[in-house]
């Protein structure tokens, strides 16, 4: 029993992402996650696969800290979901976390420089050099002035990613990040994801279909049933 108790505290306090016996339904829905057990330390690349519907989606959106869940505990960074109200949920949002979605989700009326340091700027952890870099580096330098409408799939994806890395987050959850790209532009998205996260020393969650993209990070995990295969 001790050991237990150490054993956990060892990892909420040291994992950067510890999901533990999780549980979550939609109201008058069969529950989606019935016992999810799962960690993430610092730094490490993790893809979610799952059959359509299986919660993938569903996991993601709890470890962002953006929907309350029914039973068990997620920590992050330290920090125990469940003591948080919606706007403690948010300043942790802030602080740790950035998201990228297959719909790239760019704010239209603003530039590709504007939305490359919009989130960063919210969170007050703007670092001009770094956010020219990240731009220089996703091949975005020539595109700075356009708006997102004047910009391919694949240059959006990468405002986007650009965007979410800016703030240098703790954890980047991607949902299905390359699902609205075509193979080449998928592989170079990818590739500059992969490469961002490690220099940064930030912490993948990655939901994919995809088992060859899934090959590519460092862990995997299968959701079915409600749990973690
Ligand atoms: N806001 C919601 N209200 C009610 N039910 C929902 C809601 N969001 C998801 N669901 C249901 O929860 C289940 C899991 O959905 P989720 O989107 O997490 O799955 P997924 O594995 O990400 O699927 P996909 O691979 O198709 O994106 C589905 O049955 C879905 O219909």
């Amino acid at each position: 029993m001790a050991l237990h108790i150490v054993a956990g505290i060892v990892q909420g306090v040291f994992m950067l992402l510890n999901i533990e016996k999780v549980q979550k339904s939609y109201p008058g829905g069969r529950p989606v996650l019935r016992d999810v057990s799962l960690t993430l330390d610092h730094g490490q690349t993790l893809a979610l696969t799952g059959e359509s519907g299986s919660g993938k989606s569903t996991l993601l959106n709890l470890a962002a800290a953006l929907d309350s869940f029914d039973g068990g505990e997620i920590t992050l960074d330290g920090t125990a979901l469940s003591t948080l109200d919606d706007r403690g949920r948010a300043a942790l949002r802030r602080q740790s976390v950035s998201l990228v979605f297959q719909q790239f989700n760019l704010i239209p009326s603003l530039t590709v420089a504007q939305n490359l340091s919009f989130h960063a700027r919210l969170a007050n952890r703007e670092d001009t050099e770094w956010t020219a870099q990240l731009a220089e580096r996703l091949g975005l330098s020539d595109l700075l002035a356009r708006y997102p409408e004047n910009l391919s799939g694949g240059q959006q994806q990468r405002v986007a990613i650009g965007r979410a890395m800016a703030p240098r987050p703790k954890l980047l959850l991607a949902d299905e990040p390359t699902g609205n790209l075509d193979e080449t532009a998928s592989a170079t998205v990818l590739d500059l994801m992969l490469s961002l996260v490690a220099e940064a020393g930030t912490a993948l969650l990655l939901v994919t279909h995809s088992l060859d993209i899934a090959a590519r990070l460092d862990r995997r995990a299968h959701l079915t049933g409600g749990h973690i295969a």
